[in-house]
């Protein structure tokens, strides 16, 4: 198969680990809900409509369009729409595995609580039928028949998406509230639950507030991954190296001893360039910490962090570092397959992953590449 690098880094098997649900709605769904509200008298539909659709933006104006969007998505049906939409998205640029993070949501006026919020999330992921989804721990979900059976002896011809959640604490929440998010994420271990993220305005609330719910949660086994240096606050910064999580994101604003702690330490990043270049955190894709991480050889993976925020798309994302750093196609498969070792899921779910990925090799025309290790 001769295929550019656009179409390869499509093409390619891919896994997603830092996506919010929010940030990842279709433009066309937040402009059709929009209306609806705007017809409603809820919102002036004029002035949303520019917003959506406006393409720069800072880092306070994404937190100002979050509050949009949650204006926007606040019933429990759309919920479960977005949630569908997004998988569908996903799949079809060929994401294999996705960890989905969203916040849970509280709202008296739609009768929502944390756990029905997550329930409609739950619907989404039952409703998509264009894909299939696996989405429930493994030894529930039946999944581990060979995924090379499935891919290339015709067996299932449909595209299969594994699905995974994490429960966000946005900043501006209370110790008690992200205590809440914390006991409702070990109650849904069984419905593909599988970790915590600490993510919302980074100029907001105190490394304190949040600490007690996520050494809960680190005492419950449950695997963090936290939103790291967003903004320069060394005090932070240290104090979340020192806490020591499964995984970081963003890991931009960090000094000389903050890098050498972070690679000493091993901690995996989530890289998210375009997120990065978009709200000004580093001044293009090419001076991204990315080169200096993988040049290292220091655990990383590619992630969207907003899809839709920030219009991008995790292919487009490999394919910003194939163009920027010239790598070439063999790497870039090499660089995908990497993630499986920084998923949350259990080791049923990564050797299914490994087989995804060297039938991919194999399909894609590498068979004469060094072995990927
Ligand atoms: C741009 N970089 C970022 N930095 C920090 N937090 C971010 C973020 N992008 C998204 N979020 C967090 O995710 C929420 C939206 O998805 P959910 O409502 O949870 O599905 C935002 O409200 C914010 O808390
Ligand atoms: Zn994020």
């Amino acid at each position: 198969m001769d295929l550019g690098m656009r179409e390869w880094c499509h093409a390619i098997p891919k896994i997603e680990l830092h996506a919010h649900l929010n940030g990842s709605i279709r433009d066309s769904t937040l402009l059709e809900l929009a209306k609806g509200l705007g017809e409603k008298g809820v919102i002036v539909f004029e002035d949303v409509k520019h917003v959506i659709m406006k393409n720069g933006r800072s880092l306070p104006e994404c937190f100002q369009l979050f509050d949009l969007y949650h204006i926007l998505t606040t019933d429990h049906e759309t919920v479960t729409r977005i949630t569908k939409e997004v998988v569908e998205d996903f799949a079809a640029e060929n994401v294999v595995y996705l960890e989905l993070r969203t916040t849970p949501k509280k709202n008296e006026a739609k009768g929502m609580t944390k756990r029905s919020y997550m329930k409609a999330v739950i619907d989404g992921l039952r409703s998509v039928d264009t894909v299939d989804v696996a989405f429930i721990n493994s030894s529930r979900e039946n999944c581990l028949e060979s995924a090379v059976s499935s891919s290339t002896h015709g067996k299932i011809e449909r595209k299969r998406i594994f699905i995974r959640l994490l429960l966000s604490i946005d900043r501006r929440e209370t110790t008690e509230a992200a205590m809440e998010t914390i006991d409702l994420a070990r109650e849904m271990k069984d419905f593909g639950v599988v970790g915590i993220d600490l993510s919302g305005n980074p100029v907001i609330g105190q490394w304190e507030t949040f600490l007690p719910a996520l050494k809960h949660a680190k005492d419950l086994g449950l695997p963090i991954t936290i939103h790291c240096g967003e903004v320069p606050n060394r005090k932070e910064i240290q104090a979340m190296l020192d806490f020591f999580p499964q995984r970081m994101g963003h890991v931009c604003c960090l000094e000389d001893e903050e890098w050498r702690r972070l690679k000493s330490l091993k901690i995996p990043v989530e890289i998210c360039l375009t997120s990065n270049v978009r709200t000004e955190r580093v001044p293009s894709v090419e001076f991204h910490h990315f080169v200096d991480l993988y040049k290292a050889q220091h655990p990383l993976v590619l992630c969207t962090d907003d899809p839709g925020l920030f219009s991008t798309s995790l292919s487009n994302e490999y394919y910003l570092v194939a163009v920027t750093f010239g790598l070439n196609k063999g790497d870039m498969l090499q660089l995908a397959r990497k993630a499986i070792e920084h998923v949350f899921a259990d080791n049923g779910v990564k050797q299914y992953l490994t087989e995804i990925f060297e039938d991919a090799q194999r399909r894609l025309g590498l068979q004469n590449m060094h072995h990927i290790p």
